[in-house]
């Protein structure tokens, strides 16, 4: 399938009722972009700190419109024209490569390795090491992939203490895609893993990213969790979300950590780990444990 685009250049007042009319006359999709885009007129569109903002965001625009490649692009350009009540403007046409879409999208999230031995493998693509400990993972609605530094931070802490600890349990709370539960999964043997996160998306994309990855990892709401194990605590907790909400959960998750048991936080600056580190005081001393990309991992030991 190819398509053609056509290419208008029109004031910056008419931009936005062409653009509507040429959807009704058989435009695919619309565009607006600025016409200097890329040349030595360009303006940028944010001045100065204190300067008044520009009234628009520049002088000429172009209107590209993506149309079936026999469709009557003539009629599409007129018809458009006549609706606004303006006269046809000029336009060129170009040609849009066939594309297969779907491949040149997936050719953008190669496997990524984390640690020593982990990778996180999109479905599309066979394992790099058979040996490591592979997660097969597709981007998503839930957030992490691996690609995130805080992601790697907190995977990195439970490839090495994992083994150490040999947790009996473990609660990733904030789980988004599961792929911090479905690594301790695999690291920790039968350790009994649960992920909690806020957002339904989340859960769904964790639970179907874990059956996929045969992880026997229990996620819930937090009002579920609540209800379905309130007195359980672990033996290692770890979250991954950002300093402003950690610091509120800091009762909670402290609440949750068996006597001896650990607390490994990221999502946190490393110019905000002091007063993380300070929130978190008067249950168990929390340090840098490392830092990547300006983000840091806090860990420490229920005292
Ligand atoms: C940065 S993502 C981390 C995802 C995954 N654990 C990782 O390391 O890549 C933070 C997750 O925490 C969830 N979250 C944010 N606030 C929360 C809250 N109050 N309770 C539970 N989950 C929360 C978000 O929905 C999101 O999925």
């Amino acid at each position: 399938m190819s398509w053609t685009e056509i290419v208008i250049e029109v004031a910056l007042s008419d931009a936005e009722t062409l653009s509507d009319a040429l959807m009704d006359a058989g435009a695919l999709s619309v565009s607006v972009e600025d016409a200097d885009l890329g040349t030595a007129a360009e303006q940028p569109l944010f001045g100065e700190p204190g300067m008044e903002p520009k009234e628009a965001a520049w002088q000429r625009s172009r209107v590209v419109v993506l149309a079936e490649v026999d469709a009557d692009h003539a009629a599409i350009v007129s018809n458009a024209a006549k609706a606004c009540g303006v006269a046809v403007p000029p336009y060129s046409l170009r040609p849009v490569a066939a594309q297969d879409w779907v491949r040149l999208t997936q050719s953008q999230f190669e496997p990524i390795h984390i640690g020593k031995n982990i990778w996180v493998v999109p479905s599309w693509h066979d394992a790099p090491d058979a040996n490591g400990l592979i997660l097969e993972l597709d981007p998503g609605l839930a957030f992490g992939t691996g690609s995130h530094p805080t992601t790697r931070l907190c995977m990195e802490w439970l490839e090495i203490h994992v083994p150490l600890q040999k947790p009996k349990s473990l609660l990733d709370y904030g789980c988004g895609s599961g792929i911090l539960a479905m690594v301790a999964k695999k690291l920790g043997g039968d350790s009994s893993v649960v992920g909690v996160d806020i957002d339904p998306h989340a859960i769904d994309a964790a639970r179907y990213n874990s059956e996929r990855n045969h992880c026997d990892v229990a996620y819930y709401l937090p009002e579920d969790f609540g209800a379905n194990s309130a007195l359980q605590v672990f033996d290692i907790v770890v979250a991954n979300i950002l300093s402003g909400p950690l610091k509120l959960m800091a009762p909670m998750l402290c609440s949750r950590i068996a006597a001896g048991g650990s607390l490994t936080l990221s999502g946190v600056l490393a110019e905000q780990a002091e007063d993380v580190i300070a929130a978190y005081a008067q249950w168990l001393p929390l340090s840098v444990w490392a830092e990547q990309d300006g983000w840091v991992a806090l860990s420490g030991t229920l005292k």
